[in-house]
């Protein structure tokens, strides 16, 4: 018998479609992360029509040149259901920009429960759909399975933490698990196993701080390896060599008010986060 539907085409998978942008415009993440602070040094009130102003000016400014755009979902957050209209429409503009667009929401919960936090970031048909989600694992990893199931099934990625850049979260993330592995390296043991044949690279990303100092875990997890903590938090490109080793032609390095307090200027703003590009360049090579 002829089968008279088919199945449905799957979509580019998520790291093959990131390779792509590195390779084309260079790794750099930049966050789109509306401090108060950023907003009322911008000229703007505190408010939703300088939420929308100042998130509007970054995708112009920056979304035809860098990577990928990250907009923190807690700063739209605050302003409740008005605030997150805001952030579905950022999302829209970075991606027919052409920025790959990384959700920083660190979502992390059981079940359906994240079942519903997928459907959220990571169904085609959401309003707040984006090319990839940051999420915790540490209600488990296999807590994170209905996300790692939606995003293969939408082309999307998800980014899980694994080392992150504060020092707080050394207490956990250094703890030894009942293996005796490091509980970070549990992590990222998972991710490569969810990796593992992918090529050019497989859509499940760690989050590893630029901040660290020498990782000290095997980060050969085939997947993209975001390092947020340049600019503001201390880290500088130069430090990347040393955190990410043989590992750095994966890393993702991400800026967030390093670049925007250049703002609101355009051209101000490109050419912080040009001169960040020009930075992990000298550093780590590629494009
Ligand atoms: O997932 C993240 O992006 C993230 C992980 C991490 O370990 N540390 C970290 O700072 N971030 C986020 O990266 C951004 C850092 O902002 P800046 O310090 O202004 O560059 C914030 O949105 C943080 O929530």
């Amino acid at each position: 018998m002829t089968p008279t539907t088919s199945a449905p085409t799957p979509e580019e998978p998520f790291g093959a479609r990131l390779r792509r942008a590195m390779d084309a415009r260079g790794p750099l993440c930049v966050g789109i992360d509306p401090h108060g602070s950023l907003l009322t040094d911008w000229g703007l009130g505190d408010d939703l029509v300088g939420l929308e102003r100042f998130a509007r000016t970054t995708v112009e400014a920056l979304a035809d040149r860098v990577a990928v755009l990250k907009p923190q979902s807690a700063f739209f957050e605050r302003f409740g259901s008005r605030g997150i209209a805001v952030l579905e429409k950022t999302v829209a503009e970075a991606r027919a920009a052409g920025a790959l667009v990384l959700m920083d929401a660190k979502r992390g919960d059981i079940g359906s429960t994240m079942g519903a936090y997928a459907a959220t970031y990571l169904d085609k048909d959401s309003p707040l759909f984006s090319d990839a989600v940051t999420v915790s694992p540490y209600l488990g990893f296999g807590s994170l399975r209905p996300a790692l199931d939606a995003a293969a099934l939408s082309g999307s990625g998800v980014f899980v933490l694994a080392l992150t850049s504060n020092p707080e979260g050394a207490e956990v993330q250094r703890a030894t698990a009942a293996d005796g592995r490091p509980v970070a390296q549990l992590m990222l043991d998972h991710m490569a196993a969810e990796n593992a044949g992918a090529t050019p690279l497989g859509s499940v990303g760690a989050v590893v701080g630029a901040t660290l100092g020498d990782a000290g875990v095997d980060l050969a997890i085939n997947g993209p390896l975001l390092a947020p903590g340049i600019g503001a938090q201390g880290a500088t490109p130069a430090d990347l060599p040393g955190v990410f080793g043989a590992a750095v032609g994966n890393v993702v390095p991400s800026v967030s008010r390093g670049v925007l307090r250049h703002g609101p200027d355009l051209g101000a703003l490109r050419e912080a986060a040009d001169r960040f590009a020009d930075e992990v360049r000298a550093a780590i090579g590629g494009a």
